[in-house]
């Protein structure tokens, strides 16, 4: 889409980080979207249409303009103001990735605002360097279930279309900062620990891959990295686990930092462990999820999206 067209949409799913031994490496896009409907203006404005996102500025200082702009200002081009009307699912500070959407909404709109024609690759580099880490950031722009690495210097990530599972996503009703999540993280790990962690991460990509979800689901539970020095910040995260077992899950993990955690699960699956999951958790929302497999884009408005709604 080029600068003169008047109007412009954007659409960026939400995401899951780790999954379970994948730590800062291994995400997947989730159906729950941020979405954006621009025009150019005189000034730059920002309208929430969701409650979530009104506590945000309304001018250039929004975290999603300030973004578009020093992404344009890296290719040497300066962002023609405009107005954006913004509304989005995907709730904040819960490990869903709402930062990194804000982060990709932000390069996309300097994508089509300066006509940078930014490939996956280049956008995947930007968004994990404003968000440390290519996990939630790649998932956002390529869809799918991603793996990457990153660095200060480069950034190398792949993603692969995932079918034939649901995600349940237990989302408490308190927010948990990412920073504060990684503030519980330790410094050193032991070496043996290390091999262990990148074993279970590596098993897991090969059974997702080869379709082995229990297999997959079991290396969830393997990780080394972190779950269990965020144990205290996710107190339900060890009955969700039970209980979407005995329901017919393949795994349970912590949605990036938390507190969400999130279950993968056969579609035949996805009613009962939500509704054994909602009855057990009636503060908490739980929600049945899609894998986004397509990634941020520009939106047309007969792409209308239509919410999943499984049970
Ligand atoms: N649409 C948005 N516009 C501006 N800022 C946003 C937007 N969405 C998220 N943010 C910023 O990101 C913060 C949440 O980021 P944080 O990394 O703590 O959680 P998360 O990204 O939701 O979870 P995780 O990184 O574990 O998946 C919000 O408190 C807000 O400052
Ligand atoms: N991999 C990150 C995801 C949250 O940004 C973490 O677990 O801290």
């Amino acid at each position: 889409m080029s600068v003169e067209s008047e109007m412009f949409y954007i659409r960026v799913p939400a995401s899951t980080a780790n999954l379970g031994p994948g730590f800062d490496s291994i995400g997947m896009a989730l159906g729950l979207y941020l979405d954006i409907q621009g025009r150019y203006s005189d000034r730059w404005e920002v309208i929430p249409l969701s409650e979530e996102l009104s506590s945000f500025p309304s001018d250039d200082s929004n975290y999603i303009v300030m973004v578009a702009k020093e992404v344009a200002e890296y290719y040497g081009k300066k962002l023609r103001p405009c107005r954006l009307e913004i509304s989005s699912e995907i709730p904040l500070a819960r490990g869903l990735g709402s930062s990194a959407s804000a982060i990709v909404a932000g390069i996309e709109l300097a994508n089509i605002a300066a006509d940078l024609n930014l490939s996956t690759q280049e956008k995947s580099r930007h968004a994990s360097i404003f968000e440390g880490h290519p996990d939630n950031a790649a998932a956002s722009v390529m869809g799918g279930l991603v793996v990457g690495w990153h660095s200060a210097e480069v950034t190398d990530v792949l993603s692969f279309p995932i079918e034939g599972i649901k995600v349940i996503a237990v989302i408490p009703d308190y927010e948990l900062r990412t920073e504060d999540s990684r503030n519980a993280l330790p410094e050193k790990l032991a070496f043996k620990d290390a091999i262990h962690g990148s074993a279970a991460a590596n098993v897991f990509l090969g059974a997702v891959l080869s379709g082995n979800w229990p297999l997959a689901g079991e290396m969830m539970k393997r990780d080394r990295f972190h779950q269990t020095y965020r144990a205290h910040l996710v107190p339900h995260l060890p009955r969700v686990e039970e209980l979407a077992k005995a329901n017919g899950a393949f795994g349970t993990a912590l949605s990036g930092a938390g507190p969400t955690v999130l279950c993968l699960v056969p579609e035949s699956a996805a009613c009962s462990v939500q509704e054994t999951l909602q009855n057990e958790f009636p503060d908490f929302d739980v929600k049945v999820l899609d894998v986004d497999n397509e990634g941020s884009k520009p939106l047309f408005l007969e792409d209308e999206h239509t919410k999943s709604e499984w049970c």
